[in-house]
């Protein structure tokens, strides 16, 4: 069985860290996650981290622009012997799906997509989140760009301003998590 960290690297798709991954596994298991909604299924690294650590009756709904991505998680899911009912996989562009999930019904949302979609993404997770809910945003150092003031493309700019957004408002209570990519993380108030 090839593992979903080999298929992602040969599909040249970056997936989260081992040290992220378990910091996934530890926010599920202690929000007791049941329900959760993954952003960037990608080959499910991620995902087998968040199933780890969520309830064993608990869904994970994954959402994925590329069908050949999520063809390959469905697979791994299965193979890591996680039945398909813990499992929801939503092929789409994030901002088209989002809007059809419930208000309030998440416990954990986990968004590792389309850096330029991280704000729309994070204003979705308000909504979607009951209070107490968790939201965790992948790539928070911006491959170390972040603390560079020079540093002014799309992606540096979008991820500095999701943090200054989450930072000031008194929705979220925040902090970031320097492992792997950098994890935003914020518990909705
Ligand atoms: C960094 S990879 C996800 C890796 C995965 N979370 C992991 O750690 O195994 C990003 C994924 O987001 C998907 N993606 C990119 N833009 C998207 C969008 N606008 N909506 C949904 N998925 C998108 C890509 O197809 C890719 O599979």
């Amino acid at each position: 069985m090839q593992t979903a960290r080999a298929l992602a690297h040969e599909l040249g798709l970056p997936c989260v860290s081992p040290g992220a991954g378990s910091v996934l596994s530890l926010l599920a298991a202690a929000g007791s996650a049941k329900a959760v909604v993954e952003i960037g299924t990608g080959t499910g690294v991620s995902g087998i981290w968040l199933l780890r650590g969520m309830r064993p009756d608990g869904v994970l709904t994954t959402i994925d622009v590329e069908h050949e991505h999520q063809r390959i998680a469905r697979r791994i899911f299965l193979e890591a012997g996680y039945a398909s009912s813990r499992t929801r996989i939503i092929s789409g562009r994030s901002l088209d799906v989002l809007p059809r999930l419930a208000d309030g019904a998440y416990d954990l949302i986990f968004v590792d997509a389309d850096t330029t979609e991280f704000e729309a993404c994070t204003a979705a997770a308000l909504r979607l989140l009951r209070p107490g809910g968790i939201l965790i945003v992948n790539g928070a150092h911006a491959n170390g760009r972040i603390s560079d003031p020079s540093a002014r493309d799309v992606d540096t700019l979008t991820i500095r301003e999701t943090v200054k957004a989450i930072r000031e408002s008194e929705d979220w209570i925040p902090a970031i998590i320097p492992s792997g990519a950098g994890l935003l993380t914020a518990v909705k108030r």
